[in-house]
């Protein structure tokens, strides 16, 4: 069965346009999970120009309270700042029930790849068993294609494969290629013990034929496209429609 959790970085990068409170983002989460969103996620970045670290604690507590899974995203390499403890320090305060490691740089306008496992797997290693030790699952963000068994070599439970590539290539028709790249890296990460995540920029249009091409995703994560699809349709009826697509694929 695959799970939906909404990104909701989206409303927060809405709200501080204008640096006060609405969109409110724990009543956004409340519709989201009302109209049937397993769980939640958030990436808030060290520039925190979208969800921040009182964020992160609101929907912490959110999540807890509604019994949800709430997912968290970040690079523990990342240094901290004012503002923004770091990501460690935000999973010892919080204890998301997922972390997500992505390795992204600071001036990154959004995630565009995954882990280097070759070059980071040494220093993964006491970051994701500190990860383990508060009681989060530990998720790598990786690129279909890359040696996604060293995730299990380095402790961690899931691998979340960076989906970007295969909505480009959706976009313009012809996905046949990165779609098969997915299913690859999925099942040679499933062989390994890892569960399998995937997000970025996936949306209604591309979402049923990635479940459909990729088998026993545990978990897609999905924020920029659901929050522009909302601003037409409504978040609850955008969020049942993305419920629809992933439980017609859990059939
Ligand atoms: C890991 C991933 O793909 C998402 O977290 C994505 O990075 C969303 O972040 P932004 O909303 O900052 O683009
Ligand atoms: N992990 C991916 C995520 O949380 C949302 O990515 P996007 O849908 O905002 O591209």
């Amino acid at each position: 069965m695959t799970r939906l959790s909404v990104n909701l970085n989206k409303i927060a990068l809405l709200r501080n346009a204008r640096g006060g409170g609405e969109p409110d983002l724990s009543r956004a989460a409340q519709a989201c999970l009302d109209a049937g969103a397993h769980g939640l996620t958030v990436h808030p970045r060290p520039d925190a120009r979208h969800a921040r670290a009182e964020d992160v604690q609101a929907l912490a507590g959110l999540c807890r309270a509604r019994d949800v899974e709430f997912n968290l995203e970040g690079n523990p390499f990342a240094a901290p700042r004012s503002g923004y403890p770091g990501f460690l320090a935000l999973c010892e305060q919080h204890r998301p029930h997922q972390a997500t490691l992505v390795p992204d740089g600071d001036g990154q306008l959004t995630s565009d790849h995954g882990f280097d496992f070759a070059r980071d797997a040494d220093r993964l290693v006491p970051v994701v068993a500190a990860l383990r030790a508060m009681g989060c699952r530990v998720s790598l963000f990786a690129d279909a294609g890359s040696d996604v068994a060293t995730a299990a070599r380095v402790g961690a439970d899931r691998i979340e494969l960076y989906t970007g590539p295969y909505a480009d290539a959706h976009a313009s028709g012809n996905a046949a290629a990165a779609l098969a790249a997915c299913r690859a890296s999925a099942l040679q990460a499933q062989a390994a013990g890892l569960g399998v995540n995937a997000g970025h920029d996936l949306s209604q249009g591309n979402l049923g034929d990635f479940l459909a091409g990729v088998p026993g995703v545990l978990e897609v994560s999905i924020g920029h496209a659901l929050i522009g699809e909302a601003l037409y349709d409504g978040l609850a009826p955008t969020v049942r429609r993305y419920r629809a697509i992933v439980d017609a694929a859990s059939a």
